[in-house]
């Protein structure tokens, strides 16, 4: 299906993919955490990346944002090259991951902390010494983002006041400041309680709309009622993909939750129905 994406007036044809690897490798002196992983990911899809302890699936996540610098392999996003490049520059190419909650300051109010996120997509870098008048113009959008992920009723609290589930919200608003088209989230719902898993779900679809979403996650529940596709790792190397009930069911799935995960199985890696 062709995509088309508006630019100046113009349609502009746009490859169905959005970011691509080709035997991505990334090896801790000699030990290899990803082996030759390569990922096809569908722009506008919510794409899953699971697989038992260890599987390699946060040094993954750490490649493609940027962190790591690959030990072989390429990644390609919309279209370009982005192997060789930092994370603020594909940042800046709308490939933006969450931050996690250390980045999120404790002590500013969480409209402020939504505030200093929109003035740095803006001015690319932190600046508290702008005066607060300059900062105020960013109030309508912050309230709106944080309209957008529940938090209106916080917007006064100082970030570090909000509980659990609210700061990985407060999180996710202030990713959404930076604008991304691909958003990258790395265990949205890890250590939450029931109900907070729920409203991170249903922020996520949300969230998801007009954007492509990879995330890693633990929770396989979240992941069977959100992903559209979902590759599974298994000692660094992708073991399968597809949608969940496909990959619920593979033999070789079972096997290496089975293997090293026994608790997570209970909570349902094999579905069969
Ligand atoms: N900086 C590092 N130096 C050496 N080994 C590392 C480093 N980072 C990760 N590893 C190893 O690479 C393997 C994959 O780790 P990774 O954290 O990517 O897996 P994971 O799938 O995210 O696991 P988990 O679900 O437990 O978080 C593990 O064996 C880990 O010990």
């Amino acid at each position: 299906m062709a995509v088309y994406r508006h630019q100046q007036g113009r349609a502009i044809r746009v490859s169905d993919t959005i970011l691509e690897t080709e035997g991505l490798t990334k090896e801790f002196r000699g030990f290899v955490a990803v082996s030759d992983v390569t990922l096809k990911i569908r722009r506008g899809s919510i794409h899953g990346l699971i697989g038992p302890n260890g599987a390699g699936k946060t040094t993954c996540f750490n490649l493609l944002t940027k962190f790591l610098p690959p030990t072989r392999g390429s990644i390609r996003y919309d279209g370009r090259d982005i192997t060789g490049m930092k994370p603020a520059e594909v940042a800046r190419l709308g490939l933006v991951r969450s931050f996690q909650i250390s980045a999120v300051f404790p002590h500013l109010s969480v409209l402020e902390n939504v505030r200093v996120a929109l003035q740095r997509q803006r001015g690319g870098s932190f600046d508290f010494w702008r005066s607060d008048s300059l900062l105020r113009q960013y109030d309508d959008r912050a309230m709106a983002l944080l309209d957008d992920v529940g938090l209106t009723g916080y917007s006064a609290l100082t970030a570090g006041e909000l509980p659990y589930g609210r700061k990985r919200a407060l999180e996710i608003a202030t990713t959404l400041a930076l604008d991304p088209t691909m958003l990258l989230l790395d265990e949205p719902t890890a250590g939450m309680a029931h109900e907070d898993v729920d409203r991170i779900v249903a922020l996520v679809k949300r969230v998801s709309a007009g954007r492509t979403v990879l995330l890693v996650e633990h929770n396989l529940k979240v992941v069977s009622g959100l992903c559209d596709t979902i590759t599974v790792l298994a000692r660094g190397s992708v073991l399968a993909e597809g949608d969940y009930n496909s990959v619920a069911r593979n033999p070789d799935v079972i096997a290496a939750y089975l293997g090293t995960e026994a608790h997570t199985v209970s909570e349902g890696v094999p579905v069969h129905g």
